[in-house]
């Protein structure tokens, strides 16, 4: 076994997809005579929420996908955000809506995730969204959880039957993915972890696909990873350093057959998944 791992590149694998959407979209403004539309909606100034939208908006123009952006300041009230969510429900010219994460404190992000047009919602958080995903008839596919499919199926690794360990189980990433992955097809046997699990490293390294998605700086280290494993790095993280993942990239390459870095691994990923959902809301509402 080699002692350095395969590094997974979700830039170029991102930039792979979206030379496949932006075909598609081509195809699907000639047929409808209607360019797909996002609306991002930023409230308050997190900058981290601000390099995210800027990223997601710069994607939609080089596939060809029109983008809104919705800005509010810190202080908006609950019902001025539902409101201007009514607003962009009932605009025929937008076909997705995301609304940033995390919204300042005061706002209650449930009730506004539940205000989203399910058609329109393009994260895929509304409860009809989660509920269909979790019934095995998705509408769109949460979009880091299928960019880390995606990562997986175009490296060439088959997930059937392997035992997969997500470190996380939050609504947008770890529950999501832990769904992907034992879905029908996926096949793989899930475990999944979080702060009260007894035993992490005990458990981590029994995984064959082992997938962080904790929000703490290179949380998993190299002992906590079975030689040959596929590691998957959702975390992004800032630091004095610089932006690291929740993996220890330097002890994990040592131990994996494959890796993805941070940056340019899941990051890309999510926002080319993003695009797709946009296309497909566009092709739904438009059909
Ligand atoms: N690349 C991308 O596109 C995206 C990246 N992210 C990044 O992924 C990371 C996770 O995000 P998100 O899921 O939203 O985070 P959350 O904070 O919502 O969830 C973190 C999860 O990690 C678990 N956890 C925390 N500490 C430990 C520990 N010591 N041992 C085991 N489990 C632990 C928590 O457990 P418990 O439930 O018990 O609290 C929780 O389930 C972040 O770094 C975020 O920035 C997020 C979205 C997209
Ligand atoms: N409604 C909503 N939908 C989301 O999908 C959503 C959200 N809220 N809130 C925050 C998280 C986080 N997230 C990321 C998207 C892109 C990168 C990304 O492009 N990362 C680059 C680096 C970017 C940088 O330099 O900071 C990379 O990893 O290579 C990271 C994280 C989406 N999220
Ligand atoms: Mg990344």
């Amino acid at each position: 076994m080699s002692d350095t791992a395969q590094i997974i590149d979700g830039k170029a694998i991102a930039k792979q997809i979206r030379d496949e959407l932006a075909v598609d979209v081509v195809e699907f403004i000639q047929n409808n005579s209607v360019v797909p539309c996002l609306a991002a909606v930023l409230v308050g100034d997190d900058p981290a929420s601000e390099v995210y939208v800027r990223n997601k908006r710069r994607a939609c123009e080089h596939v060809g996908i029109d983008s809104q952006l919705h800005r509010l300041p810190a202080d908006t009230t609950q019902d001025e955000l539902l409101d201007l969510v009514a607003k962009l429900n009932k605009d025929n010219e937008v076909h997705g809506i995301l609304v940033q994460l995390p919204l300042p404190a005061g706002l209650d992000a449930d009730q506004i995730l539940l205000a989203v047009s399910p058609a329109k919602d393009v994260d895929a958080f509304h409860p009809t969204n989660v509920g269909r995903l979790v019934q095995g008839k998705p509408r769109f596919l949460p979009c880091t959880p299928h960019g880390v499919m995606q990562l997986l199926k175009r490296t060439g690794i088959d997930t059937a039957g392997q035992h997969a360990v997500v470190v996380g189980r939050s609504d947008i990433v770890g529950k999501p993915l832990a769904q992907l992955l034992s879905a029908r097809g996926a096949d793989a046997t899930v475990t999944v972890c979080h702060s009260r699990t007894n035993d992490l490293p005990g458990i981590t390294r029994q995984a064959d696909i082992l997938i962080a998605a904790i929000g703490k700086p290179e949380f998993i280290t190299g002992d906590m990873i079975k030689p040959g494993a596929v590691v998957i790095d959702v975390g992004v993280n800032r630091t004095d350093a610089g932006l690291v993942g929740d993996v220890e990239f330097e002890s994990a390459s040592k131990v994996a057959s494959h890796i993805t870095p941070v940056p340019g691994g899941v990051g890309p990923m999510t926002i080319a998944m993003l695009l797709v959902n946009t296309l497909r809301a566009a092709q739904a509402l438009e059909q």
